[in-house]
């Protein structure tokens, strides 16, 4: 790269550094009209991590490797981003933040595609940089309000569902992939039955030679209404409409919302697009949309690269679905619990405001958007229950999959373990008591009385997921007040 310090006149021709074609201004006062963002820069060996900083916004905004005569047919002081602020890692040597400025004329109304085409469109691959992550964003509220949002929300999903007041309980269907569509329904019926709200497919269940997705419809659905009649709770099951083409998952949304499905369920994988146009057909419907996160962990957990899931939350929540999954902590899968907590609240919040602890850059405000309902899901059981209520409180769905399916007793039973150490341990809350340091004790005490949860008290009860999370906050450690 040219070099930062003197240089040619802006408009010479031939390649300049990006910090005096502009892009770098630490001046800069951001508009609340700004979109913002903040990347974590790791610069080659000898790149001067202010010229990375204005290389990537360059490159994520106006710029391209060399001077170009037609920026002087643009306002390009007003259409090229600027890095304003560019500082060390707390205790990562090597690694900057670099906090930049893009105008929201740079960016196409309620269009996630758009808006990621600039932000991480090439800039992810200039090989000046080593690594590059994109850590946070604030959202203008003159964008936030382009979007539709959660075609329901936290709030209008309770009153559909008539649940207040409890976390939403769910299970995903296992084994993954194999069973029979008839199996498959009777997993429903039974997991529903014994006392769980939800039932879901698993991510990868789509529409394969043993099960097409007619079938599985139609079992599922057997199975949903069949527990619904018996137990008089509304039950639903997610039915995975991921598909090859947006057609085929039209055709899927259609057939669920025929059978009388309360919601429907896509994955990540099928990109930004096809997710807004799912939320679209959900709000004109009238049926949830669930959201699994597959594929999310090859570019959100590694710290140097990629993209923060707490970014991904954003535009989930701004392209419009009721749930995302969004961690458990204490599963078997990433989940650092300051990091997690940062997800939890961007997802659910009107305001989020700065909190470096938690891994939040700005300030965020949803101007009266719709939540989104979080999703703990991955390797939890009922003898967590104390832990995943105090994490996450009332407003998330926790689904036990192999919890429930893979109780001795069978699957109504492990559904009924799973809303004993639910309703007992919201009870305990309720009363006041320290439910987190006695929820072991409380869970013991409901087993007693409680078959199904004894039994999966002994076969998980110890059963825990200690590693090192891979995605926790860098944050400089508070200096200590002297007194
Ligand atoms: O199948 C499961 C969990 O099954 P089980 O409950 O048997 O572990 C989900 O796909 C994961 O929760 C996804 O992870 P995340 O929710 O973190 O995206
Ligand atoms: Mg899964």
């Amino acid at each position: 790269m040219a070099n930062t310090e003197s240089g040619p006149g802006r408009w010479d021709p031939g390649v300049q550094s990006y910090a005096g074609m502009g892009y770098w201004n630490p001046d800069y006062v951001p508009k609340d009209t700004d979109v913002l963002a903040v990347f974590r820069v790791t610069p080659q060996d000898g790149v001067d991590p202010i010229e990375a900083a204005a290389a990537v916004a360059g490159e994520s905004s106006t710029a391209t490797w060399t001077v170009v005569w037609t920026d002087r047919l643009t306002a390009n002081s007003h259409y090229q981003a600027k890095a304003y602020k560019c500082e060390e890692v707390p205790g990562r040597p090597g690694e900057y933040f670099a906090y930049i400025a893009y105008d929201i004329d740079l960016f196409e109304e309620a269009s996630i595609a758009n808006l990621t085409s600039s932000i991480i469109g090439n800039v992810f691959g200039f090989k000046p940089l080593k690594a590059l992550r994109l850590e946070d964003m604030r959202i203008p509220v003159a964008y936030v309000k382009t979007f539709q949002g959660p075609a329901h929300g936290i709030v209008m999903e309770r009153e559909h569902l008539n649940k207040y007041g409890r976390p939403i309980l769910g299970a995903t269907v296992k084994p993954k992939l194999g069973l029979s569509a008839r199996n498959y329904g009777r997993v429903i019926y039974e997991a529903c039955k014994g006392g769980l709200d939800f039932t879901k497919d698993d991510e990868n269940i789509n529409s394969q030679p043993f099960m097409r997705w007619r079938d599985r419809f139609l079992f599922s659905m057997e199975g949903v209404n069949k527990a619904m009649a018996e137990t008089g709770e509304i039950k639903g099951h997610y039915l995975n409409i991921t598909a090859g083409t947006m057609e085929e998952m039209y055709e899927r949304a259609e057939f669920a919302r025929d059978l009388g499905s309360v919601i429907v369920m896509i994955d990540l994988t099928i990109g930004y697009t096809a997710i807004q146009s799912m939320a679209n057909w959900c709000r004109k419907n009238g049926v949830l949309l669930h959201l699994h996160r597959a594929g999310h962990s090859t570019y959100t957990r590694q710290k140097t690269h990629g993209v923060s899931f707490r970014v991904i939350s954003k535009w989930v929540r701004l392209m419009g679905v009721d749930h995302v999954h969004a961690g458990t902590v204490v599963g078997k899968l990433e989940g650092d619990p300051a990091t997690t907590r940062g997800f939890y609240d961007t997802l659910r919040l009107d305001h989020v405001p700065t909190n470096p602890a938690n891994g939040i850059f700005f300030d965020q405000d949803w101007a009266s958007m719709p939540g989104v309902m979080p999703v703990a899901s991955g390797g939890i059981h009922a003898g967590q229950m104390h832990q995943l209520i105090d994490l996450f409180g009332d407003d998330v769905i926790l689904q036990f999959g192999g919890g429930t399916i893979g109780h001795p007793l069978g699957i109504a039973a492990g559904a009924e373990a799973n809303r004993v150490a639910c309703e007992v341990m919201v009870k305990a809350r309720n009363e006041g008591r320290d439910f987190l340091n006695e929820g072991p004790d409380i869970l013991k005490a409901a087993a007693k009385w409680n078959r199904p949860l004894d039994v999966a008290l002994t076969t998980w009860g110890d059963i825990t997921f200690d590693y090192t999370s891979t995605d926790a906050p860098d944050v400089a450690p508070l200096a200590t007040a002297s007194v």
